[in-house]
């Protein structure tokens, strides 16, 4: 008789879908208090949601950043890949892959932006310098722009339940130059915290033509110099981070769930006062928000939700 030809079956039997969402949810709640956090302030079945799509990212990240990167190879990213476009046609093929099955099912997310950070973690093997701004904002935008682009239909467009149906009809804007604004903003941000911890491996992301504008030198940077022209280059840096934050922040008012987006926002732009604050020492202090900080905010992140 003839046989159809089957996906290869998974070696052993996967988790059921409770089970690995609660893997995802463990595993956001470990390694991103603040993403964690910003996940609690939405209904479950969203909440779920974002939980899935962190634990992909995150596993995709620590394909090139992660304790075991160094054996990440091109081919690595490849098999990654496909595993991705496995899981896109409903067959999952690990335990956390499950749950993300069914949320891209529920949500109808597309794959573009996922095959996109896996193309933005390939820069990553490639190369160690970017040369200009542009190079960098692809890179960004490819590992970070494209969270923007994944949740975007988790937030929701054009769902909340407003009585006046014209007001539901102005909703219908996608933001997704302004999810995408978000993303690069938060990878700045992400870039100019560990600029230290990123030079000790030989990674430069700062943009080189910047480096020269401001005078500095590669060799200032390995050695962590902080003079004038390094608080220059970073308060330039700074600026620049903020401009896409107020960008993003123009795009919040469309999404349903305005709330846990302003609280990422703004937790995440709460690095960069750190920065000042630590008189952009980013070579031997690491810039954080207290949880002090974070609770804090809650209440204004509130407000600007109901509001702006
Ligand atoms: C509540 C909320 C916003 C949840 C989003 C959670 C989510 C799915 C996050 C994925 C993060 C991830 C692991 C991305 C992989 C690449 C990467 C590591 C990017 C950097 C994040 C990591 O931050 P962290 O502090 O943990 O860094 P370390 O690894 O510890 O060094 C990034 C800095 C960027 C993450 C980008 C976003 C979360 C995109 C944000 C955009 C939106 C939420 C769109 C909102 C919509 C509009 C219209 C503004
Ligand atoms: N369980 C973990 N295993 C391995 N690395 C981890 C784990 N949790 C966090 N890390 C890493 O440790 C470093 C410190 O984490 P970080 O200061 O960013 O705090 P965080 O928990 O991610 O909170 P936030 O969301 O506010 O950044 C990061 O590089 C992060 O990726
Ligand atoms: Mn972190």
């Amino acid at each position: 008789m003839l046989q159809l030809p089957r996906p290869t079956p998974p070696k052993k039997p996967l988790v059921s879908l409770s089970e690995s969402y609660e893997f995802c949810r463990h595993m956001t709640a470990e390694y991103a208090k603040t993403f964690y956090l910003g996940s609690l302030l939405l209904p479950k079945e969203k909440r779920k949601a974002i939980w899935a799509i962190y634990a992909w990212c995150r596993r995709t990240d620590e394909l090139v950043d992660g304790v075991k990167s160094e054996s990440t190879t091109p081919t690595t990213l490849e098999q990654w890949e496909q595993q991705l476009e496995l899981l896109f046609a409903g067959h999952p093929v690990d335990d956390m892959d499950v749950a993300l099955t069914d949320t891209v099912k529920n949500f109808s997310i597309d794959i573009q932006p996922f095959r996109d950070m896996i193309a933005g973690q390939r820069m990553d093997l490639d190369r160690n310098r970017y040369e200009t701004f542009e190079e960098l904002k692809l890179y960004c935008y490819r590992v970070a722009g494209t969270v923007g682009l994944i949740t975007n239909p988790v937030w929701g467009i054009g769902n909340s339940n407003s009585t006046v149906p014209w007001e539901s009809q102005q909703k219908l804007y996608e933001p997704r130059e302004e999810a995408i604004a978000l993303g690069i903003a938060m990878q700045l941000t992400n870039i100019l915290r560990d600029v230290g911890e990123d030079a000790q491996r030989g990674r430069i992301y700062l943009p080189l033509e910047d480096l020269r504008l401001f005078d500095y030198t590669e060799e200032d940077l390995m050695k962590g110099v902080i003079d004038d022209r390094w608080r220059a280059l970073m308060r330039f840096q700074i600026q620049r981070a903020r401009q896409y934050y107020h960008q993003a922040e123009k795009g919040i008012r469309y999404l349903d769930s305005r709330l846990p987006v302003w609280a990422a926002l703004m937790l995440y732009q709460g690095i960069l006062d750190a920065i000042e604050r630590n008189q952009y020492d980013v070579f031997t202090r690491r810039a954080f928000v207290s949880k002090r900080e974070k609770i804090l905010s809650l209440p204004v992140a509130w407000l600007r939700a109901q509001v702006l």
